[in-house]
């Protein structure tokens, strides 16, 4: 094989629009994926309901609208459909099931020299080389899923899963479930858990924005159009202080800083609310504070109250992997 220019890792909707942009200008390169599919956290790794937060023109890819015929806030199943046809328009061929153990970069080759698990096979996973002259880490945010350690969280008898692995409420109709984590996940989660009629409690620990989908809308628009970002956020949160109110009868802080800055500075996206907030502000989901201990199945609060679950979903985030496998001196 011809060696490659440049060596993509990770094929989700990031390496996929990296190879399209190379391949169009016929640079040779690779995709290594640890996955056997492309976009394996939209494939299989995400709840039903989910939809993109932000009108489908914030989200194509290069070189490829979405259809007309789309809605403006494209539905997983669509928007998996539209990364398949992405695939075959630009002759994307990512190699599946090659884990990357490590990346370093050789001075005197002036080449990345990277250290690939073949997972394909059946018996022990060879090891392969691949080098090239440039590295494109695509591997993401959210690679690898995080569950926090939590004081008895073996004693507790009901289901537990990462956000990961959940698909819809169904199963969990008339059950106690506890959402831990309140990012996108896990308002999201909450939400479908109370649409088909779980108990649902939501622990938020920490100071959030919220925002509908039309004020996220507006704040990126503004910003496109070169009002500065303090201003575009301090309208924001005026915003969502008018429409949502004063958030700490339910449990809820804002932060100090503003949703946009938060966004740029830590990478801390505001919660884009899609029906959380009125099932909060009606009763049906309960805001609880951070766990402090589980002993079976109640689950101790911080605040020193306990309540029984018979299921928990870690929605916790992600951590990202390249501290595992990318060598930078
Ligand atoms: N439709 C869309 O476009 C969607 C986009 N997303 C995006 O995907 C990315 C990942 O989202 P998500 O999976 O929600 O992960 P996030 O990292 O955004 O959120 C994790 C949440 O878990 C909380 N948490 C972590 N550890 C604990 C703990 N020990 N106890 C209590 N709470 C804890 C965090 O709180 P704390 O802040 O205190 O650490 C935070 O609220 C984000 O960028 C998100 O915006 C997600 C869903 C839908
Ligand atoms: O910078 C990005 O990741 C974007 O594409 C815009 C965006 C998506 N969600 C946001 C939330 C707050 C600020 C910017 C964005």
């Amino acid at each position: 094989m011809e060696e490659p220019v440049a060596i993509i890792v990770g094929a989700g909707p990031s390496g996929l629009a990296v190879a399209a942009c190379l391949n169009r200008l016929s640079i040779p390169n690779i995709i290594l994926e640890r996955e056997d599919c492309f976009a394996s956290l939209w494939k299989e790794k995400s709840y039903d309901r989910l939809h993109l937060h932000l009108p489908k023109q914030y989200c194509e890819l290069p070189h490829m609208p979405f259809p007309t015929t789309f809605p403006t806030y494209v539905p997983k199943k669509l928007f998996l459909q539209y990364l398949d046809d992405y695939v075959s328009r630009f002759s994307i061929t990512p190699m599946y099931r090659k884990l990357v153990e490590s990346a370093s970069h050789d001075g005197v080759a002036e080449r990345w020299r990277v250290r690939v698990r073949n997972t394909g096979g059946s018996g022990e996973a060879p090891v392969e080389e691949y080098s090239g002259r440039f590295l494109v880490v695509a591997s993401g945010e959210t690679s690898d899923a995080f569950v926090p350690e939590v004081k008895g969280l073996d004693s507790f008898g009901g289901e537990v899963i990462h956000s990961t692995k959940y698909k819809c409420g169904e199963k969990y109709s008339g059950k106690r479930a506890l959402v831990v984590g309140s990012g996108n996940s896990g308002m999201e989660i909450a939400l479908d858990l109370s649409l088909h009629g779980a108990e649902t409690s939501i622990v938020v620990r920490s100071p959030l924005h919220i925002l509908s989908r039309e004020m996220l809308y507006m704040g990126l628009e503004m910003l496109k159009y070169g009002i500065p970002l303090t201003t575009a956020e301090s309208l924001l949160v005026l915003l969502s202080k008018l429409w949502y109110g004063d958030l700490t009868r339910y449990g809820i802080q804002r932060p100090q800083e503003g949703p946009l800055s938060l966004k740029v500075k830590y990478g801390k996206y505001p919660v884009v609310d899609v029906g959380t907030y009125e099932k909060i502000k009606s009763g049906q989901i309960q805001v609880l504070p951070a766990i402090a201990s589980i002993r079976g199945n109640e689950v101790e609060f911080e605040n020193g109250n306990s309540h029984p679950f018979d299921a928990i979903v870690f929605a916790t985030g992600f951590k990202r992997s390249t501290h595992k496998w990318l060598k930078v001196k």
